[in-house]
């Protein structure tokens, strides 16, 4: 296996590893089941891993670590990458930096490498199951939302701070606002979501991209077979003697992303990191390119299709 190429992030001292293990799984897995896979990841050499207070995961994500560095996987937690996001229920000043803390307390760790808004609206109830009544969703106050993630960072709770879902509207206001300007936004990015606008905007904003459900979240409530049964890029996995799924990861690393895909699966979990030593030829990338582009991941199907949240899709 090629090694896993790393990114820098604007106002962090750590790279990044280009590809991440995923841990938001449908329906959601156990904790054995979870750290089991997280314990395989490793062994594969993942070292970078996205988890959410909202995903249930981040315990589960602690105790693979400790066990990992129990089995002598790993020497140092230093050795990992680490991003977790803050949940919407928590999106006000003076509860940003107390739920990073939690956070932390549920991975069992001193500091996060990446603290994430997860997404741009504030619930006023603390909620995880979605989709969520009109009445609790609200604007987010970003000059506010975004002092408390810069004192995460300040107080060294996490290394780098960004964003999640983020428009270029929304990134504009965080901008206008930002002693420390957000490293990343990870968004849904895809060979049929390939956010072009969105990209360019980030690319001259020196804002970095992770792109998540890049296989099109197949098997989730939230996603479906768009991209694991697209025919183009069967296609071309069969002329190349690669996975539909490789072919896929492989595109969007060619766009000069990171991005964080899933699998609690050994084999495909191998398979997924199989992309860093071939390339996609000009023709290929032509014809993934013209796929007809749809959006997966819409806030709408995640927390209701109340008007704030329908705007603010709208204006992805
Ligand atoms: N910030 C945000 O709002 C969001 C962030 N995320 C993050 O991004 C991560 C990845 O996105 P996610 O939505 O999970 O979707 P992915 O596009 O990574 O797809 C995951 C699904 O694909 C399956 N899969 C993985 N590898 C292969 C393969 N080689 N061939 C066929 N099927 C495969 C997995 O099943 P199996 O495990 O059985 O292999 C799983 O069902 C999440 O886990 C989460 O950490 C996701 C959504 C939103
Ligand atoms: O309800 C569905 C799931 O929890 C979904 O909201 C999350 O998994 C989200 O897509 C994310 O990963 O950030």
């Amino acid at each position: 296996m090629a090694g896993i190429p790393q990114v820098s992030l604007s106002s962090c001292e750590k790279p990044m590893p280009v590809i991440g293990l995923g841990t938001s799984s449908y329906p959601p897995a156990d904790i054995e089941t979870t750290k089991t896979a997280i314990l395989e990841a490793i062994k594969a050499g993942y070292r970078h891993f996205d988890t959410a207070f909202a995903y249930g995961s981040e315990k589960h994500l602690g105790e693979a670590i400790a066990e990992a560095l129990r089995l002598g996987l790993i020497k140092s937690r230093d050795e990992l990458f680490i991003t977790t996001k803050l949940w919407c229920s928590f999106a006000q000043r003076d509860q940003i930096v107390p739920a990073c803390k939690m956070s932390l307390e549920n991975l069992k760790l001193d500091y996060v490498d990446l603290y994430l808004i997860h997404c741009p609206v504030r619930l006023s109830e603390m909620i995880q199951k979605t989709p969520v009544v009109k009445e609790i969703i609200h604007p987010l106050d970003v000059k506010g939302v975004w002092e408390g993630m810069e004192e995460c960072k300040n107080l060294g709770l996490t290394k780098a701070i960004g964003v999640s879902n983020f428009s270029c509207k929304m990134l504009e206001e965080v901008l206008s606002v930002a002693k420390i300007p957000p490293a990343i936004n990870q968004v849904e990015m895809n060979p049929v979501w390939q956010q072009k606008h969105l990209r360019e905007f980030c690319k001259t904003k020196g804002i970095h991209i992770t792109a998540y459900s890049p296989l099109g979240a197949n098997n989730t409530k939230w996603g479906d077979n768009r991209i694991i049964e697209n025919d183009v890029l069967a296609d071309i996995a069969k002329a190349r003697e690669k996975t539909t799924a490789q072919v896929a990861l492989r595109w969007v690393y060619e766009q000069g992303v990171s991005l964080v895909t899933k699998s609690y699966n050994k084999e495909r979990m191998k398979e997924n990191l199989q992309i860093f030593d071939w390339s996609l030829t000009g023709e290929e990338l032509d014809k993934i390119t013209k796929l007809p582009q749809r959006k997966g991941v819409t806030l709408a199907s995640i927390l209701g299709p109340h008007d704030l949240v329908l705007q603010l899709d709208a204006e992805v």
